[in-house]
C-alpha cells in the first residue's frame, strides 16, 4: 500500500468558470489558471502522484506547454491513474476538502465525486469529497482563492 497527499489553491477572478471536481459550479467568479483550474481534482491528482513517488502536477503538464491551456482536468487526473495503473496499482481509497467560503457546494458534492469516481476506474464508496470555510479568515475566508487537500490511498492490484 502506498499513500500520498495532495494540496492546491487557485484565484478566484471574474470571467472564468467555476469547475470543481469537473462541475460548472453556477458562481459569478471562477478559477484562474492555464488549465480549467480545478483544484480539487489538481490535489487529489497529486495525492496520487505522490502515492506513487512521480511528482507533482506542474511535472507531467507544465503550465508553460500550450498543450494544457484551458485543458479538462479529468482528462489529467485519468493519466494520472494510468500511470498509477501500469506501476501495479489501484485506488484504496481517496479523501478531499475543498476550503470555500463560497458558494455553497453541498449541492455538487454528489456530482463531483462520481466524475471522480469514473474518472478513476473505481467504486464511489472509495471516493469522499468534503466542503469546509474558514469562518471568513484568511484567503479563502475573504473570497479570493479557494483551495483543495486530498489523501489517496493506492493498492497493489
Ligand atoms: N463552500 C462550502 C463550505 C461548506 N459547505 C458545507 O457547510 C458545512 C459547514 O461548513 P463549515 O465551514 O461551517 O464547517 C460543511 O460541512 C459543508 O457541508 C458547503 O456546502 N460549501
Ligand atoms: C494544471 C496545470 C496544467 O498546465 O496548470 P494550472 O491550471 O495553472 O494548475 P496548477 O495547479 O498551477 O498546476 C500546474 C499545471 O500542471
Amino acid at each position: 500500500m502506498r499513500i500520498g497527499h495532495g494540496y492546491d489553491v487557485h484565484r478566484l477572478v471574474e470571467g472564468r468558470k467555476l469547475i470543481l471536481g469537473g462541475v460548472d459550479v453556477p458562481y459569478v467568479k471562477g478559477l484562474l489558471g492555464h488549465s480549467d483550474a480545478d483544484v480539487l481534482l489538481h490535489a487529489i491528482s497529486d495525492a496520487i502522484l505522490g502515492a506513487i513517488g512521480e511528482g507533482d502536477i506542474g511535472k507531467h503538464f507544465p503550465d508553460t506547454d500550450p498543450a494544457y491551456k484551458g485543458a479538462d482536468s479529468l482528462k489529467l487526473l485519468r493519466h494520472v491513474m494510468d500511470l498509477a495503473e501500469n506501476k501495479g496499482y489501484r485506488i484504496g481509497n481517496v479523501d478531499a476538502t475543498v476550503v470555500a467560503q463560497r458558494p455553497k457546494l453541498a449541492p455538487f458534492i454528489a456530482q463531483m465525486r462520481s466524475n471522480i469516481a469514473a474518472t478513476l476506474g473505481t467504486e464511489e464508496d472509495r471516493v469522499n469529497v468534503k466542503a469546509t470555510t474558514t469562518e471568513e479568515l484568511g484567503f479563502a475566508g475573504r473570497g479570493e482563492g479557494i483551495a483543495a487537500y486530498s489523501v489517496a490511498l493506492l493498492q497493489k492490484k
